[in-house]
């Protein structure tokens, strides 16, 4: 069938629709990771969002439940310039086609996504619509637009009840934002007994199960729109270590008084390199953040920063243990050359 991508600068993209036929409305914005279609889709992070995948590509080895990063496909809606309908490999469980109808989530296929790219690139990310009308305009769709609002992600995605993984290492509680299924895996691997709570968890019901260790997850949406959050997290901050990854960054950030902006497009791939001061190394780094650190607290020192852009990718509070990254250690999809930063999460409880 086919389908169409407006965008708000009125450019449209003809192509044809697959998946779950509705049409979507979203932040449309790329990444450039070359597999992991997978781990994208159910990134919490995405919600909100319709992505492009840059490369050309996409669904030849299938869609494995295993690698999932949550229950749901999160993404509003997914654009690639191929995909395929013969996916092989000994993991498939079912086609990339198949897992978007049974999400209720659209795609679109054949359509320009280098050109697409170089629009975002250019004039920044933009909301979009995917749609199967063949008379839509920007006219017709333009309250649609008007209408998206993702103010509310955090807590439409975070977990409704508390989960919990026994370990008989460090009790790690995890502030769900958005968590992904592999920064729980790699609490979990090295032995921490972990609980996952809601967002809408109050610091006194985390601070009262007596943790060692507070971790505040990645998740969608702008840091800004998070202050009930950042006033919750000020009332943990000097009671318990406090370590944090992408939106749990810039979290921290506000807490003790930074400033978060908004990136014109985005880092979103699995190819950034990021220097970590500490270990006087280059990690090649998976990332998914619209928004970073502008302005770093005054009792925090910048530990990592993004070789591309010279951008905040790490801190470490003066005094206090509390450590951030801003990209994603866990990966997935990505390289997996930064899990050393899960063991680092763990020295700041020796105080390290
Ligand atoms: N992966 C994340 O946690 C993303 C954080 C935030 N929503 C951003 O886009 O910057």
């Amino acid at each position: 069938m086919k389908a169409r991508l407006i965008l708000e600068d009125g450019t449209v993209f003809k192509g044809k629709a697959f998946g779950y036929l509705e049409e979507s409305v979203g932040e449309v914005v790329f990444n450039t990771s070359m597999t992991g279609y997978g781990e994208v889709l159910t990134d919490p992070s995405y919600y909100g969002q319709i992505v492009t995948m840059t490369y050309p590509l996409i669904g030849n080895y299938g869609i494995n439940l295993e690698d999932v990063q949550s229950k749901n496909v999160c993404v509003k809606g997914f654009i690639v310039r191929e995909k395929s309908d013969t996916p092989n490999n000994f993991r498939n469980e079912m086609s990339l086609d198949v897992y978007l109808k049974q999400n209720k989530i659209i795609g679109l296929e054949g359509i320009d996504t280098r050109a697409l790219t170089k629009i975002l690139r250019n004039e920044g990310t933009m909301r979009g619509i995917i749609t199967i009308d063949e008379n839509a305009t920007l006219e017709s769709v333009q309250p649609k637009l008007d209408k998206f609002d993702n103010t509310y992600a955090v807590y439409e995605v975070s977990r409704k009840e508390k989960e919990y993984y026994q370990g008989s290492g460090a009790k790690v509680a995890v502030m769900d934002y958005g968590v992904k299924q592999n920064i729980i895996d790699n609490f979990v691997e090295r032995g921490c007994d972990v609980t996952i709570y809601p967002a809408t968890t109050t610091a006194e019901e985390v601070l009262n199960d007596n943790p060692d260790l507070i971790f505040l997850s990645n998740g969608p949406g702008d840091p800004d729109d998070l202050d009930e959050i950042v006033g919750n997290v000020k009332k943990m901050i000097g009671k318990k270590p406090i370590v944090g990854i992408c939106l749990g960054h810039q979290i921290l950030a506000r807490t003790f008084g930074g400033k978060t902006g908004k990136l014109k497009f985005g880092h979103r791939g699995g190819n950034h390199p990021v220097k970590d001061f500490e270990e006087n190394k280059v990690f090649i780094t998976a990332q998914n953040h619209g928004y970073y650190v502008c302005e770093v607290p005054e009792c925090m020192e910048v530990t990592q920063i993004n070789l591309n852009d010279n951008t905040v990718e790490g801190m470490r509070h003066k005094e206090l243990p509390i450590y951030s990254v801003q990209y994603h250690p866990e990966a997935c999809p990505g390289p997996k050359d930064s899990q050393y930063i899960f063991d680092k999460f763990l020295d700041v409880l020796n105080n390290k």
